[in-house]
């Protein structure tokens, strides 16, 4: 039966686009009930500067604290190398580096020029393997489909970005659909690309719904062989440095779209909606957004696990 990982990142993109700070046993209690539903991977917060974020200014804690989940994959996002070994040395199994290939957004987002980044992404590479070799590193390609500073963005730049993340050894290059621009066709092509020049390093797909187009987006990447997908709990999410960037995809239904399919994600829709009343507990007023959630399982459901 073939199986999909769905990557959970409302702790760390959810979080940071919203101006309330969770308290930091709310955000363990949230993550806990996010493991005890299936999800395999939470990508739990960001090693940024407070002052920039303070809704991360926890992250070393948060990181060590999910880290007592047993099985959990903990990875966080670090945007350079301070924070990087910062990831590190709390014990992250992952880290994940926002590259953009627009370099408005670059600029706009880590202050960096296309060549800067790349010195940036050189030295946390050089970094873990010299010292954390057991941690995957991943460059995240934001706006690869587009990005509201710059426009278009030409494919040929993304998969040059794609090939030159590769080359500097990072072992995952993910594309993101940063501000919702993205389409069926254009993600399948890409991605269908991106595989065809990085074999296995080709990584999963984060996609914001913005313009609504995210689960259209989520089966394109299906038929190009994409196992990988981020999502957000109730739809949270967007970069605080992309104009008119909204929520993820929301997890409750990308589970939902897939068991459909017949993938197994190993997930629990039931348990998805504790980790929710969980999330609304820590973030009371918050809007939180889903399909799934507000119309419940279809009568006689069943699971990819349980149909096969
Ligand atoms: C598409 C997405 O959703 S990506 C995720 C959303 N975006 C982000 O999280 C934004 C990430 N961007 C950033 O954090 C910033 O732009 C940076 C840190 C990468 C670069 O900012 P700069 O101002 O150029 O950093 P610089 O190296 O000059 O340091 C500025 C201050 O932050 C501190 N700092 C730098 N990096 C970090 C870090 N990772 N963690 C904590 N503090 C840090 C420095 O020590 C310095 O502190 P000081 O003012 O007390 O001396
Ligand atoms: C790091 C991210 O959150 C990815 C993106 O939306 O560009």
């Amino acid at each position: 039966m073939p199986q999909i990982l769905v990557s959970e990142v409302g702790p760390r993109d959810g979080l940071q686009s919203i101006a309330a700070v969770m308290p930091t046993p709310a955000k363990l209690r949230w993550i806990g009930a996010l493991a005890a539903a299936g999800l395999r991977e939470i990508e739990v917060c960001s090693f940024v500067p407070p002052k920039l974020l303070p809704q991360m200014a926890d992250a070393a804690e948060v990181v060590v604290g999910a880290r007592e989940l047993p099985g959990l994959h903990v990875a966080a996002l670090a945007p350079n190398l301070r924070g990087a070994q910062a990831a590190f040395e709390a014990g992250a199994a992952k880290v994940t580096l926002p590259v953009s290939v627009s370099e408005a957004h670059s600029l706009a987002n880590v202050r960096k020029t296309h060549g800067q980044m790349r010195d940036e992404v050189a030295a946390v590479v050089a970094l873990r393997d010299a010292r954390f070799p057991g941690v995957t590193l991943e460059a995240g390609l934001s706006t690869a489909f587009g990005c509201t500073l710059a426009g278009r963005v030409p494919e040929a730049d993304t998969l040059r970005m794609a090939v030159a993340m590769a080359q500097l050894g990072v072992d995952e290059v993910g594309l993101s659909d940063t501000t919702g621009y993205a389409n069926p066709a254009q993600v399948r092509r890409l991605f269908r690309a991106l595989r065809a020049e990085l074999g296995a390093r080709a990584g999963g797909a984060h996609f914001h719904n913005t313009r609504g187009q995210g689960l259209a987006n989520v089966v394109a990447a299906l038929e190009a062989g994409v196992d990988t997908f981020d999502a957000s709990q109730g739809g949270l999410g967007g970069c605080p440095y992309a104009p008119g960037a909204t929520g993820n995809i929301v997890t409750e239904d990308l589970v939902f779209l897939l068991e459909s399919m017949g993938l197994d994600t190993g997930i629990d829709v039931d348990a998805l909606m504790a980790a929710r009343a969980a999330l609304r507990d820590g973030l009371p007023g918050e809007p939180l957004y889903g399909h799934v959630p507000d119309a419940g399982l279809p009568k006689g459901f069943t699971y990819a696990r349980e149909a096969a």
